[in-house]
């Protein structure tokens, strides 16, 4: 059970600030989802987690289905008590995984099999064995199965495919599901707007607690995925929260905040960080740089976390060319700190009617190489 309510609007745009509360505690939105895909958002503890204001992390019904397997978390008394995380969960229903991971062997209108691609073992995914999936790990918010068309794809097999989407997304809503658990429904239609209204309609006749916008960011350039995003967003419901799967840079996050999207996720800060690649309010900075060698600057001068307030590029630069773990652990703790702040600051700025400026005022810093 998820209750969303809409805090503030903003007049120029149709960014908004909103409060979702669950049964692990309340979630302001804007919000930005770490990804935690096999039980662990790599290298941080939960409560490194809480200390960076992480209130929602992601985990993969996928992954954890083959390993450690669903059963062993269920044996454990589900997700959060599996991991020690006592805050939200949003798991993935598993499709786009299979789709993107495993071998795939074939979709049928039950569902797919596929080879792990762990072990190559044999699998089946459908939306009841998702929700059972799901309904085992014990996640908050629970995403319906569906099929992720990739881009590009022939507009007849994404119209025929967003129908059985909406047809998978109905026998998850039929399935019974904990108290707690939430079930989000997926819009599909690939990059043609006739199609996502399809996808949005049938969705929403279903009615569902929350909507998010799947098929994005799989390829398609930047310009397309913005105007797909923006028209999805206007045509879900302004009473319920709004998530756009994958994405993405802090400037997409940005652009779909003024679309109206509520809820992000991408594994970019956690994968970045692991490369040395960081984000700064001045720009993106490659922590390799042999000039960074004897800088006693912190990553970035604006930034409060536990990395600036503690340590300077040069030790950083260090860590990372001698390969020490603590050199990703503590590049992760920067760069989402970077992506948990940006949006934080975001609500802030809807909530003061000041939302637009933050964003072209961001826009600019971020694009600057001022490092
Ligand atoms: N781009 C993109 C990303 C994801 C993974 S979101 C995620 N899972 C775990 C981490 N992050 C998607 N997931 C589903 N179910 N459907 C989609 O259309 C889709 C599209
Ligand atoms: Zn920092």
């Amino acid at each position: 059970m998820l209750s969303f309510v809409v805090d503030a609007k903003d007049k120029n745009c149709s960014a908004r600030a909103g409060t979702i509360k669950t049964t692990h505690g309340i979630i302001e939105t804007p919000i930005f989802m770490p990804v935690g895909t096999v039980g662990s958002v790599k290298t941080l503890t939960p409560d490194e987690l809480y200390e960076i204001g992480a209130t929602i992390i992601l985990g993969n019904t996928y992954h954890l289905h083959l390993r450690p397997g669903d059963d062993i978390v269920a044996h454990f008394g589900g997700l959060h008590r599996f991991m020690n995380w006592k805050r939200n969960i949003l798991t993935d229903s598993g499709g786009f995984q299979v789709f993107s991971l495993a071998d795939l062997n074939k979709i049928t209108e039950d569902g797919v099999e596929f080879k792990s691609h762990i072990d190559g073992s044999k699998h089946f995914f459908s939306p009841e064995i998702s929700m059972e999936i799901q309904k085992k790990l014990g996640s908050d918010i629970v995403m319906a199965f569906d099929e992720c068309v990739p881009y590009p794809s022939e507009k007849s097999y994404v119209a025929k495919s967003l129908e059985r989407t909406t047809r998978w997304a109905k026998r998850c809503k039929e399935y019974s599901l904990d108290y707690h658990q939430s079930l989000f429904g997926i819009v599909q239609g690939g990059v043609f707007k006739d199609l996502r209204k399809i996808s949005a309609d049938q969705l929403i006749d279903l009615d569902f607690p929350g909507y998010a916008i799947g098929g994005l960011s799989v390829g398609e350039e930047i310009p397309l995925m913005y105007e797909i995003a923006e028209y999805t967003a206007q045509l879900l419901p302004e009473e319920k929260p709004r998530y756009l799967m994958g994405v993405g840079t802090p400037e997409d996050i940005l652009n779909g905040i003024s679309f109206g999207i509520d809820m992000f996720d991408c594994v970019m800060p956690t994968r970045n960080a692991r490369n040395a690649l960081l984000f700064t309010s001045e720009g993106r900075l490659s922590i390799k740089r042999a000039d960074l060698a004897k800088s006693d600057d912190p990553i970035d001068k604006n930034c409060d976390c536990y990395t600036c307030r503690n340590f300077s590029r040069g030790y950083l630069r260090h860590l990372y060319k001698a390969g020490e773990i603590l050199a990703m652990r503590l590049n992760t703790i920067h760069n989402l700190h970077f992506y948990i702040s940006l949006v934080k600051s975001a609500r802030n700025a809807i909530i003061n009617g000041n939302f637009e400026a933050f964003k072209n005022d961001m826009l600019l810093k971020l694009n600057q190489g001022g490092n």
